[in-house]
């Protein structure tokens, strides 16, 4: 059934195709930016990614400084990689011990080529059994670890800082089973989000993450990042849909907790430990998690709004008329798609607007959804909440209103260095920070942009630069932070605290919760071989 009101509002557009446009300034994707789009890019559906200039601080022919000497960080005392340790890693996992500098090169930088890491070593196990005798020798010799799944983070928490032994859960992408009644999957951890989604859909089920980055990400760095995303407002957090683990302690000892049930109450629920411990407490090898059945009926309408306070409203009103069949509102800045126009050509679907929202319902029933959708239009757009929209009911279209807000972080990552804040903060205060940073910063940055989980309470501030600047780090931060605890919100929403962010935790955290933590790390890993450096603020 087609809502009344369609022919109201904008003729469906035709966004452009991706195309490859050969112009001189035009560059490949780089190796990280591949990474980002995974499956996406290859099978062409990417558009293209031109520079703004050929000599943008982000260039990815020249190499990015080394974190130890942009940032003041010290070398523990842990062992230095051997000859005889190579061996044994050799008779552990034959041929999969990489030490050739050039295939060492991708995993010691993060792909938005903010930090690396000087590892000699990339280890590939493929059984939770060779990775637990890596690790039972690494912690006997004294040897820190890092490891690494689609190395997709935003925080710097997946790549070495110095010289750790990469660990990767790439050649652990096998799924164990599939319950299809209750919808439980259970696999290894370095199965690609992308892929899951695929093999569960074929079943009538969806995983309950979705991530711009899912066609690269692993689900066990998504479950080690505890990594939010954009089905976060319907099916929540991992927290919930994780129903069981496998995890490898630092000494080598395996933790079975990989039940499938979706009540078990003996104690200590073990598993959440290791959810958001960023590969710190353990090296998770295998997840077992709930997968709701796939909506029948997915709409997403696009609109355009004329200030955040109707941004605001429009947010009450869905939640309200909408209700059950709500699955996502996310909102961007004009910024934000002036980016994603400039940098990926996308096109703009709905008139000019100082913000943007996409909303997403899922449902059964397709009559029912698009009468609720319909009518919820019908009133924003009545009342002068919305200016303008655009809706979308078939799978091309959604994709391709989607892409203009999932594809914001690589178009900024186009811009030049980008300086990246992940908070959460009291809906109503959101988008205050932008604003303030746009007076604060003035000329000195390029673009201060706002956008992402509104229906979640998280803001995706970014602000881009010609190149990165200490001074200009220097008047974002502590100021960001103070603003967001003074606003008793999360200096991480989702993105977690890896290497960037470890030192300003206690901005959310109280200090008996931070001692807790680094109990916790000394009891689990108590030669501190995982992950060092991430996650838990380094202690003066
Ligand atoms: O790049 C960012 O800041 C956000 C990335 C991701 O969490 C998103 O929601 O698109
Ligand atoms: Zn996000």
């Amino acid at each position: 059934m087609v809502p009344h009101w369609v022919p109201r509002w904008p003729v469906w557009f035709f966004l452009a195709s991706p195309r490859w446009r050969q112009t001189a300034c035009t560059l490949r994707p780089s190796v990280e930016q591949r990474r980002w789009l995974g499956s996406r890019w290859l099978a062409g559906v990417a558009s293209p990614l031109a520079y703004r200039g050929c000599s943008s601080a982000s260039s990815h022919t020249s190499k990015v400084t080394l974190t130890k000497d942009r940032y003041p960080v010290q070398r523990l005392p842990f062992s230095v990689v051997s000859e005889e340790d190579l061996a044994t890693f050799e008779r552990i996992i034959p041929g999969r011990v990489i030490t050739d500098p050039e295939e060492l090169e991708a995993p010691n930088v993060d792909w938005l080529r903010t930090v690396r890491g000087c590892s000699k070593v990339l280890l590939r196990p493929r059984t939770t059994e060779e990775v637990s005798c890596i690790l039972r020798h690494c912690h006997e010799r004294n040897l820190a670890v890092n490891p690494q799944g689609g190395n997709t983070g935003m925080v710097g928490g997946s790549v070495p800082i110095f010289d750790e032994i990469i660990l990767s859960t790439a050649l652990m992408n096998q799924v164990i089973s599939f319950y299809s009644v209750s919808g439980i999957l259970v696999c290894q951890a370095g199965c690609i989000l992308e892929e899951l989604s695929r093999y569960v859909e074929e079943r009538n089920f969806i995983m309950p993450l979705d991530l711009g980055a899912k066609g690269s990400c692993h689900i066990g760095g998504n479950v080690a990042t505890n990594a939010g995303g954009l089905r976060f407002l319907r099916y929540g957090s991992l927290h919930g849909t994780v129903l069981g683990l496998e995890v490898v302690l630092a000494d080598g000892t395996i933790l079975n907790c990989l039940t499938s049930l979706r009540k078990d109450n003996t104690g200590y629920d073990l598993k959440q430990l290791f959810i958001g411990s960023e590969g710190t407490l353990g090296v998770i090898t295998a997840v077992s998690i709930l997968c709701p059945p796939k909506p029948k009926a997915v709409n997403v309408a696009f609109l355009g709004c004329p200030g955040f306070a109707e941004v605001l409203q429009t947010f009450s009103t869905c939640k309200g008329m909408l209700g059950e069949i709500l699955s996502a509102f996310e909102f961007m800045d004009a910024e934000c798609m002036w980016l994603v126009r400039h940098h990926l050509h996308l096109t703009r679907p709905v008139q000019e607007s100082p913000f943007y929202v996409l909303i997403e319902t899922s449902g059964s029933s397709a009559g029912h959804d698009a009468e609720k959708l319909g009518n919820f239009l019908e009133h924003v757009l009545d009342s002068g909440l919305v200016t303008d929209g655009t809706l979308a009911t078939d799978e091309r279209k959604i994709k391709v209103l989607w892409g203009l807000r999932e594809r914001i972080t690589e178009a900024l990552s186009l811009d030049g260095y980008v300086y990246k804040y992940d908070i959460s903060l009291p809906v109503e205060q959101l988008y205050d920070i932008v604003t303030d940073l746009r007076i604060r910063l003035g000329p000195r940055a390029k673009h201060v942009v706002g956008y992402g989980h509104l229906g979640d309470g998280n803001l995706h501030l970014n602000v881009t630069a010609e190149a990165f600047s200490t001074s200009l780090l220097d008047t974002l931060e502590p100021h960001v932070y103070e603003w967001t605890a003074k606003q008793r919100g999360s200096v991480s929403a989702e993105h977690g605290v890896g290497f960037k962010k470890r030192n300003v935790v206690g901005y959310s955290k109280l200090p008996a919760a931070l001692q807790l933590m680094h109990q916790l790390k000394a009891l689990l890993d108590p030669k501190g071989i995982l992950n060092p450096y991430k996650t838990l603020p380094s202690q003066a």
